[in-house]
């Protein structure tokens, strides 16, 4: 299925309502799993967050987890400490081919049971209950902080807690630390200094309601569109400036990219044009925010600035191979682009945009694909291929789009 954007309306001025963040609304459905007593208000309506909602309450023998990276890692934490039966936990073709060895290795070190079904170090797994479980444990720090929270998430099951040792240098950091905060915020104790990682064990805790954050990386999308806009304005709820989200680094990026957000009283922040110039150039180390990306690349290409893009060896792994995705798409507008194992370089924009033909772009299963490239249609003649594939993260995002004046027609 592929869906033409189309321009129709010229807004000045838009207010969006954003779901709740899908990484905050997973780690908070495994502690209600844990704790019962625990309230969550403005879950996200992810189809991430769905998938794990239903395998928390499942007693299915198999569990399916499609393409949620934090549901599979999560629920591999979670079952291997707390299963009284064998489960095999799967996920999607491209699920099968995402690394879980070093989780893997990390619980079974600790006496969880944990095989593979069909290839080593890769879903789908086998998990068998727990026989005796220990409470210090080691493990990589460089591939996905997915690992490292799963094990925060279920450390307070185990009798004395979990020492973590983290190897090497920390990727996607803000995500861990998130973790911790909610944990803490819950009534768990936890520590973080250095590489090292303390947490309490805790049986229960006192009765509690989190409030989840609208997603910042969703808002990415609204920062892109105001950056390629010659005056828009676009209120997003409901944020918060001491955000969990790393993502929340938009508001720092995107001043630079001439994009002023105002925090107001009412919970909601408001992004607008600055009148100061852009540079012609900008580098950036995404090692702490990998998902905003794909936003930020076409953002420079829209506004015909050159980038330099690093910390990115983490997108490789993601729901696509994220830079040989942005390579392959942003040369259909003749990008001048290039792609290492770890950064992605534009050069300036030579040519305007040809807008007597569309141009379809390819979203690989990715929902991020088509939402980083939806604000190019403000600027070029574009269609989205598989559109529908925002589902994972952001299910409103076409219907918000049209409160922006850009409307998806599918044919
Ligand atoms: O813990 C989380 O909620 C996430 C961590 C990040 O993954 P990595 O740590 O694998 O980079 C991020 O890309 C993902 O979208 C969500
Ligand atoms: C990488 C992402 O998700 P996950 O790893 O949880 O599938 C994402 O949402 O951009």
């Amino acid at each position: 299925m592929i869906g033409q954007l189309l321009f129709k309306q010229e807004i000045l001025k838009a207010a969006i309502t954003i779901t709740g963040s899908k990484s905050e609304s997973n780690r908070l459905l495994i502690l209600r799993a844990l704790y019962p007593n625990l309230k969550i208000d403005n879950l996200s309506n992810s189809d991430d967050t769905k998938v794990l909602n239903n395998a928390l309450v499942s007693s299915d023998s198999l569990i399916d987890v499609h393409h949620a990276g934090t549901a599979m890692r999560f629920l591999t934490a979670y079952l291997a400490i707390t299963t009284i039966k064998s489960v095999t936990l799967t996920g999607s073709k491209r699920m099968q081919e995402r690394p879980i060895k070093i989780l893997v290795d990390a619980l079974n070190s600790i006496g969880a049971s944990i095989t593979y079904q069909t290839k080593e170090g890769y879903p789908p797994l086998l998990i068998n209950p727990p026989v005796q479980l220990e409470s210090n444990v080691t493990l990589d720090a460089g591939v996905s902080s997915q690992y490292i929270s799963a094990l925060i998430l279920v450390a307070p099951l185990l009798d004395n807690g979990l020492n973590i040792t983290l190897d090497g240098t920390i990727t996607s950091r803000p995500y861990i630390e998130m973790t911790l905060q909610l944990l803490k915020q819950v009534g768990v104790q936890a520590n973080f200094k250095n590489q090292e990682l303390t947490i309490a064990a805790t049986t229960s805790i006192k009765n509690h309601t989190t409030v989840v954050e609208s997603d910042w990386s969703s808002a990415s999308y609204y920062y892109s569109i105001v950056a390629l806009s010659q005056a828009m304005t676009i209120k997003l709820s409901s944020y918060k400036e001491n955000s969990l989200q790393g993502d929340s680094a938009l508001v720092a990026i995107y001043s630079k990219l001439g994009v002023v957000t105002t925090f107001n009283n009412d919970n909601s922040v408001t992004l607008s044009k600055h009148s100061k110039s852009v540079p012609q150039h900008i580098e950036l180390d995404l090692s702490k925010t990998p998902d905003i990306a794909q936003t930020i690349a076409v953002t420079c290409f829209g506004l015909g600035i050159s980038c330099h893009l690093t910390g990115l060896h983490t997108l490789k792994i993601k729901e696509t191979d994220r830079l040989e995705a942005l390579k392959i798409e942003l040369s259909r507008f003749d990008a001048p682009i290039t792609i290492t194992e770890n950064s992605l370089s534009l050069a300036k924009r030579e040519k305007d945009f040809d807008n007597t033909r569309s141009i379809t772009i390819k979203t690989y299963q990715d929902h991020r694909m088509a939402m980083a490239f939806a604000p190019l249609a403000f600027l070029a003649n574009i269609a989205i291929e598989n559109p529908m594939v925002v589902t994972k993260s952001y299910p409103d995002f076409y219907k918000d789009l049209e409160k922006v004046g850009l409307f998806l027609e599918l044919n």
